[in-house]
C-alpha cells in the first residue's frame, strides 16, 4: 500500500501507473524559447514508471527550463509533453501526483508556520466534491490528516521537526520537510532541481538512498536535476545529458563515459577529467 494513498476520479490511469514500464512523462520534439534564446530543441525521451532519471549538463543547457516545461510553468515553443499518458494541458486532477522540489525555495522565513503544517498543505481530501465536516469547518483537526502527516515526517526522519517553525530549519532539514510534503500524498512523479544544492556531502548521500528507498516503496518515478556526477552515477537508473538539446541518455555508465561527457560539456570537461 502507498503512502496517502489518495481519492482519485482517475482510478484507471492509475492503476495503469503502478504497473512497470508504463510511460509517466512523454516528451516528443520540445522547444522552448527564453526572449528571443532557444534554451531547449527539438528534445524527445520517455520516462519510464519505477525509474530515478538524471538530468545533468553545464550551465545554461535548459535543465531548468526542461522541468519547468514539463511542470506546465513556462510555455513551449513547440512540442508535446505527455504526463501518465495524457497531454499536459489535460492532466486535470491528476495534476496532485507531481511533487516538485524546486532548486531554491523562497519564503519568509518570520512567517509563523510549523513544520507540521507545511507537510499537511500537501494533503488533500480524499473526496474533494463532498462537502464534508472538515470542509465546512476547515479549522477543526482532521484526525486522517494528522495521521498522514505524522506518517510522511516519520518516514523522511523528521517528526522531532514537528513543531519547530519551518523559518528556522536548516537547508538540509528543510530538504526533507519538502519531501515529506510530496510523501503525503499519492504521487507519481517526483521532480528535483539540483533539490540538494548546499546541503553537505553526508546530507546529500542520506537523501539520495532514502529518495531511492522511497521509490522503491512508492513506485515513484524521479527526475533530478543534479550536477553531482558521481552521486548520479550511484543512485540513478539512467542518465540524461542535455545541452540545448539531448546530447545522449542511457544507463550511468553509458551516457557518462568520456565521449559523452565530453559531447556534453564541452573541452572544459576535457581539463577536469584530466586533471582528477
Ligand atoms: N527567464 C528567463 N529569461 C530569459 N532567458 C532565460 C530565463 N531563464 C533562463 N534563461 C536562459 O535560458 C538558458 C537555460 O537556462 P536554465 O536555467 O534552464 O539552465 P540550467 O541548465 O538549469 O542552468 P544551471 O545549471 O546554471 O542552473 C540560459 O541561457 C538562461 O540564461
Amino acid at each position: 500500500m502507498r503512502m496517502g494513498e489518495a481519492w482519485d476520479g482517475n482510478r484507471r490511469d492509475l492503476d495503469a501507473a503502478f504497473t512497470r514500464d508504463y510511460s509517466i512523462v512523454k516528451i516528443e520534439n520540445l522547444s522552448v524559447y527564453r526572449g528571443s534564446y532557444t534554451a531547449l530543441r527539438d528534445v524527445s525521451f520517455e520516462l519510464k514508471s519505477g525509474t530515478n532519471v538524471a538530468v545533468v549538463g553545464p550551465n545554461g543547457a535548459g535543465k531548468s527550463t526542461l522541468v519547468q516545461a514539463i511542470l506546465g510553468l513556462i510555455p513551449r515553443s513547440s512540442g508535446r509533453v505527455e504526463i501518465m499518458g495524457r497531454p499536459l494541458e489535460k492532466l486535470g486532477r491528476l495534476r496532485s501526483h507531481l511533487g516538485y522540489i524546486p532548486q531554491t525555495f523562497l519564503f519568509d522565513r518570520t512567517f509563523p508556520i510549523s513544520v507540521g503544517e507545511v507537510v499537511g498543505l500537501g494533503w488533500q481530501q480524499r473526496e474533494p466534491f463532498s462537502l464534508s465536516r472538515i470542509q465546512r469547518f476547515p479549522w477543526q483537526s482532521n484526525p486522517e490528516k494528522e495521521t498522514a502527516v505524522m506518517s510522511a515526517l516519520r518516514r523522511v526522519d523528521a517528526l522531532h521537526l514537528r513543531h519547530r517553525a519551518v523559518g528556522v530549519l536548516s537547508g538540509g532539514q528543510l530538504k526533507r520537510v519538502l519531501l515529506a510534503y510530496c510523501l503525503v500524498m499519492s504521487r507519481q512523479l517526483l521532480i528535483l532541481d539540483e533539490a540538494l544544492a548546499g546541503v553537505d556531502v553526508q546530507g546529500e548521500a542520506d537523501f539520495y538512498t532514502l529518495l531511492n528507498e522511497l521509490k522503491t516503496e512508492q513506485n515513484w518515478t524521479v527526475l533530478q536535476v543534479s550536477h553531482d556526477l558521481n552521486m548520479v552515477s550511484r543512485h540513478c537508473d539512467r542518465v540524461i545529458c542535455l545541452n540545448q538539446t539531448l546530447v545522449c541518455s542511457g544507463a550511468p555508465d553509458i551516457a557518462l563515459a568520456p565521449q559523452n561527457l565530453l559531447a556534453t560539456y564541452g573541452p572544459a570537461f576535457a581539463h577536469y577529467h584530466h586533471d582528477h
